[in-house]
């Protein structure tokens, strides 16, 4: 029976190493057409050291000859890519006739005076307007406009009377102060109607628009907690415009605006330069064991926070084995296993055991949920790796995944989940800068570490 058994191992670790090595190639494919079909950066040296030169020289920005214009920062990726205004059809839909030219920006260092940008380690690319980053910066990132933003997305907490207020509020102040385009979520717009505030949003009536909307926001404002950042961050499934979450939840680990102090918070950012948080995402695929020769079977799913993989309903234990690029990892019996992004480090994974982690620190979390084991300690993996976590032939029973804590898909014996950072972050507005900000969320949300202090009185060195 033993020799059967593992036989039957031997046998699914070949073809989950198979599995493994096509799953690599299939990404390595993907990322080298997309890092082609995308862009070309020409002539931009006068804003990039010679380091940078070197590593940005893999990609281009095609940015057309009559928008090209010199370069204006001596620190920074440029690109003078401005979108065309949509020429009206026939019978131009408002939502698209409206919309003006989307503004254009420069990602810059913020080191402290250092004027020749010696601390560039990797790089940031901006093309035609959406931010990617292949590697991570080390050092606090600022945007600064190089043309104004015109238009802003709002993203609201549902059913929330306070939030719903606000956002008319602000809808109004933007639109009357700052001359501001506004889109909302179709369900936000009747609200806006039906309240009278402000009867000329914008919004979205087909999936093909709100798969452009990239192309038309300058920013976005969510008001609600850490789940309607996450929300919006997940009508994205490509670029994300800059996100500032202003804080009407209970925890706001994510939303480190204050809500009173909107006008004078996006005067600031609508002016800029202001820091900026890139939250890395997951980008998830489920291959499934019966269309395992097809390349790609489903869509990629992206989370902010962490896809977790457990038993569901099932009363067994989950039984998954995991792969970090080809090599095997281990196998997890327990209740399940989170992958999580460093943004997601204080959420789910923290709970379940795992580190907290800066958001700007390149890694993946590795977190076991109840492993029926003494041995197995989280692990914090680099942000290059793809993960391979598949549901053996012999396992008793399904696994479920669920993306951000929600949309769980069932993951049946020979099915596998593979993960690996997406090249499209959520840029976050900072308050203050990615350190400060971390901090003060797990002071103030968490009470980190919070003791009394131990009085003077007493034994003496
Ligand atoms: N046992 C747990 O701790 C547990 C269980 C399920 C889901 N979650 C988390 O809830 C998230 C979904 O959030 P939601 O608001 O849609 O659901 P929700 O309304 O159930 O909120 C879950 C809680 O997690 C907090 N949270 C979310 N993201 C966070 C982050 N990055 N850092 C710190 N706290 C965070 C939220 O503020 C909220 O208080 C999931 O991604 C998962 O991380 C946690
Ligand atoms: N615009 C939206 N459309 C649909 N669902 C949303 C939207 N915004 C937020 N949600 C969902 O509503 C839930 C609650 O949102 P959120 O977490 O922001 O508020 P909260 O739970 O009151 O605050 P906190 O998370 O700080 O406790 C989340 O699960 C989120 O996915």
């Amino acid at each position: 029976m033993r020799t059967v058994a593992k036989a039957l191992r031997q046998v699914a670790e070949g073809k989950a190493a198979a599995q493994a090595e096509a799953a690599e190639w299939k990404r390595k494919y993907e990322l080298e057409t997309a890092q082609k079909q995308q862009t070309r950066i020409k002539d931009c040296g006068t804003c990039t050291d010679d380091n940078l030169g070197k590593m940005t020289s893999q990609l281009s920005l095609e940015a057309p000859a009559s928008d090209q214009t010199g370069c204006c920062g001596n620190h920074g990726i440029c690109s003078h890519e401005v979108l065309q205004d949509e020429v009206p059809g026939p019978n131009p839909r408002p939502s698209l006739s409206m919309v003006g030219r989307k503004a254009s920006f420069r990602l810059s260092w913020g080191c402290n005076g250092n004027k020749n940008g010696q601390h560039k380690h990797d790089f940031v690319s901006f093309e035609k307007g959406d931010i990617t980053t292949a590697e991570r910066s080390s050092k606090q990132i600022l945007l600064k406009w190089e043309s104004r933003p015109q238009t802003v997305l709002f993203i609201t907490k549902p059913n929330s009377n306070s939030v719903r207020v606000l956002c008319a509020e602000m809808v109004r102040w933007l639109k009357e102060h700052k001359n501001i385009n506004v889109f909302v979520e179709p369900w936000v717009s009747k609200e806006l109607l039906t309240d009278d505030s402000n009867n000329t949003v914008q919004t979205w009536d087909n999936d093909d628009d709100k798969k452009m909307l990239h192309k038309k926001v300058d920013l976005i404002v969510t008001l609600g907690g850490d789940g309607t950042v996450l929300w919006a961050a997940s009508l994205f499934k490509g670029p994300v415009p800059p996100v500032v979450a202003f804080a009407m939840g209970s925890l706001g680990f994510m939303t480190p605006f204050p809500s009173e102090q909107y006008r004078d918070c996006l005067d600031n950012v609508l002016k800029g330069p202001f820091s900026i948080t890139l939250r890395n995402r997951l980008q998830c695929h489920v291959i499934r064991d019966a269309a395992k020769d097809e390349i790609v079977t489903e869509e990629p799913i992206l989370v902010l926070n962490e896809v977790t993989i457990d038993r569901g309903i099932s009363s067994y234990l989950t039984y998954l084995e995991c792969y970090c690029d080809s090599s095997f990892v281990t196998c997890v019996q327990g209740d399940g296993l989170i992958i999580s992004t460093t943004s997601g480090s204080t959420a789910y994974s923290l709970a379940a055991g795992g580190s907290m982690v800066h958001p700007q620190v390149p890694g993946i979390l590795f977190t076991p949920i109840c492993p029926h084991s003494l041995s197995f300690r989280p692990l914090i993996l680099p942000e290059y790796v793809t993960l391979r976590i598949q549901v053996p032939y012999n396992s008793r029973g399904h696994a479920w995944a669920s993306f951000d804590g929600k949309d769980r898909k069932q993951l049946a014996p020979g099915d596998a989940l593979i993960c690996s950072i997406s090249p499209w972050p959520v840029p976050t507005a900072c308050l203050v800068d990615s350190t400060t900000d971390f901090l003060r969320s797990i002071h103030e949300g968490l009470h980190w570490n919070l003791r009394k202090t131990q009085t003077l009185d007493g034994p003496r060195d």
